[in-house]
């Protein structure tokens, strides 16, 4: 089924809570919340404190995209705060497919994320226990940039192989999802829609939200 999930990044971190009620009353899916560590991405935004917050206010379940090395030190933490479900970087981890156990050990679906240059070749030995694929559809680090389009092909990819075998993972897409990107990713497989700026800047959110889910 088809979720939209607004990405708190382009929420006005002042007002999160009110910005959480908005989004849960426009009728999103799940919230995805971008944790990054100025190492793994040039940027830093918040960690589990902050997480810890939101997930005691959302009324619906919660993403959590790490953008970080060692993403395995967060994985009892999120557990605790209730966390549905998360994923990490292939190119951010030695150790991929422990972390995947880790994580859905914890109760958690896990996702790996890929970065625009990573092929989906990558992830041919992980698929089968993955819960999901997160295709960054821009460079991880900073919301409101424009959706590469190249990445489109990895969805396709990653399509072919779900049916070739019969797996049943999700496929995510985020950065620069907005009516027309999320229409050209659907088209190719994608079910998860996370969107921060396009939803934000929204008037309508509700009405936004409708037109994501095509
Ligand atoms: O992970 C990231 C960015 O690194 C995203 O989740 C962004 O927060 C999406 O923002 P928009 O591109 O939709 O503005
Ligand atoms: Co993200």
């Amino acid at each position: 089924m088809d979720k939209i999930l607004p990405s708190l990044l382009a929420g006005d971190f002042a007002n999160l809570g009110r910005d959480i009620g908005r989004m849960e009353a426009a009728g999103a899916d799940m919230f995805h919340l971008d944790v990054m560590d100025g190492q793994f991405v040039p940027n830093i935004s918040y960690g589990l404190p902050v997480i810890e917050a939101i997930s005691k206010v959302s009324n619906i379940p919660i993403d959590v995209h790490l953008m970080t090395l060692q993403p395995d030190q967060f994985i009892e933490e999120l557990k605790r705060m209730g966390v549905a479900m998360v994923s990490f970087h292939v190119e951010a981890t030695h150790h991929p497919h422990r972390l995947i156990q880790k994580i859905q050990q914890n109760g958690m679906k896990a996702g790996i994320a890929l970065n625009p240059h990573s092929a989906v070749s990558e992830l041919e030995y992980l698929l089968p226990d993955l819960d999901f694929v997160l295709i960054m559809t821009v460079n991880p680090g900073f919301g409101g940039q424009e959706f590469i389009s190249q990445c489109v092909g990895k969805i396709t990819e990653l399509d072919g192989m779900r049916k070739a075998h019969n797996y049943q993972f999700d496929i995510e897409v985020d950065g620069g999802i907005n009516d027309e990107t999320a229409a050209i990713c659907r088209d190719e497989g994608a079910n998860l829609f996370v969107s921060g700026s396009h939803l934000f800047k929204a008037e309508d959110p509700a009405a936004a939200i409708s037109r994501l889910r095509g």
